[in-house]
C-alpha cells in the first residue's frame, strides 16, 4: 500500500484545465517571422504576464491571440476549442476579453452608463438598461465598479477621468461581459507613478476574485514579479522561457535578452 492509498488520504489535487492553448503559432510578414513557432499552455485561472524586449512580437503574440490576425501556421484553442479561423467577435462570444493601449470608453458618457452599455450588449436586453441607466447602469454594473473600486466616479463623464481611471473602466466592462479569458495590453502604459499601485491592486482583486485567466502584456517589471503566475519571455518573436517569475528573471538567456545581447 502506497501513501496515497491509506485509509484517509487525500486524492491528488485534479491538474487544472488548460484555458488558452497556442501551438506552434507562428506569424510572417513579407518574409519576416513576428512570431516564430510559440508553443504556450494556460492553465483555467492562472495569471501568465507576457514580457520581453521592445520589438520581440508581443503585441503580435496578442493579436494573433484575439484574432486580429491569423497564424501563417499552427493554433489558437480556447477551452479546448480550436479558435484559430474565428473572427474577434466570436472569440468574444466564447468568453474572450481584450483591452487595448489605447482607450475604448464612450467618454460622453457617464462611468455608470459606460458600463450598463457594456452589460446589456451581453444580454440584449435594452429595455432593461434604459430603465436603469439613468441611476447607475443596473445592479451589475455597479458591482463590476465595485471590484474595480470606481463605485465613487458612477456619474463621472468616463472622459474626465484620470488615465488610471479609465483602466479601472476598461476592466469594468469586460468583467460586464464576464470573460473566461482577460487579455490585458500594457495596463499600466501612460498611467502616472502613484496611480500603479492601486491599478496593480485592482488587476489582483479581479483575477482573484473572478478566477478567470489573465494574459497580460507589461513593461513594468516591478508590478508583475508578485502579480503573476508565471511569465512568458518572449524574444526574437519565439518564446525563451515560461516559468514562474524567480526563474524567469535568474534565467541567462532572459538577462542576456533584456542587456541586448540575446540574439
Ligand atoms: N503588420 C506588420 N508588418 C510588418 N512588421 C510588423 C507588423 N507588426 C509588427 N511588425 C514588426 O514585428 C516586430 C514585433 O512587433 P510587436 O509590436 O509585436 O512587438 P512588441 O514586443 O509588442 O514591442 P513593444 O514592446 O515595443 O510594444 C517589430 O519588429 C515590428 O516592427
Amino acid at each position: 500500500m502506497t501513501a496515497a492509498d491509506a485509509p484517509g488520504a487525500k486524492p491528488p489535487a485534479p491538474a487544472a484545465a488548460t484555458s488558452l492553448a497556442l501551438d506552434r503559432l507562428s506569424w510572417s510578414v513579407g518574409g519576416a517571422v513576428i512570431v516564430d513557432d510559440v508553443t504556450m499552455h494556460v492553465a483555467e485561472g492562472e495569471f501568465v504576464a507576457l514580457i520581453g524586449p521592445n520589438g520581440a512580437g508581443k503585441t503580435s503574440l496578442f493579436n494573433l491571440v484575439s484574432g486580429l490576425t491569423r497564424p501563417t501556421a499552427g493554433t489558437v484553442s480556447l477551452g479546448g476549442a480550436d479558435i484559430t479561423r474565428d473572427a474577434p467577435h466570436k472569440r468574444a462570444r466564447l468568453g474572450m476579453g481584450r483591452t487595448f493601449q489605447t482607450s475604448s470608453v464612450f467618454a460622453d458618457l457617464t462611468v455608470g452608463a459606460n458600463v450598463g452599455l457594456a452589460v446589456q450588449a451581453r444580454t440584449g436586453d435594452s429595455r432593461r438598461f434604459w430603465k436603469r441607466a439613468g441611476a447607475d447602469g443596473g445592479p451589475e454594473a455597479s458591482a463590476a465598479l465595485d471590484l474595480v473600486r470606481l463605485s465613487h466616479r458612477a456619474d463621472a463623464l468616463a472622459g474626465d477621468l484620470s488615465h488610471g481611471d479609465k483602466r479601472k473602466l476598461e476592466l469594468a466592462l469586460l468583467l460586464a461581459r464576464r470573460p473566461r479569458l482577460i487579455l490585458l495590453d500594457e495596463p499600466m502604459a501612460g498611467v502616472g507613478a502613484g496611480e500603479i499601485g492601486e491599478l496593480t491592486t485592482v488587476i489582483r482583486d479581479v483575477h482573484r476574485e473572478q478566477g478567470c485567466t489573465v494574459l497580460m502584456v507589461e513593461h513594468h517589471m516591478e508590478v508583475l514579479l508578485d502579480m503573476a503566475d508565471r511569465l512568458a519571455v518572449m524574444h526574437h518573436g519565439a518564446l525563451l522561457a515560461l516559468t514562474d517569475p524567480d526563474s524567469a528573471m535568474a534565467d541567462p538567456d532572459v538577462q542576456a535578452a533584456y542587456l541586448g545581447d540575446g540574439a
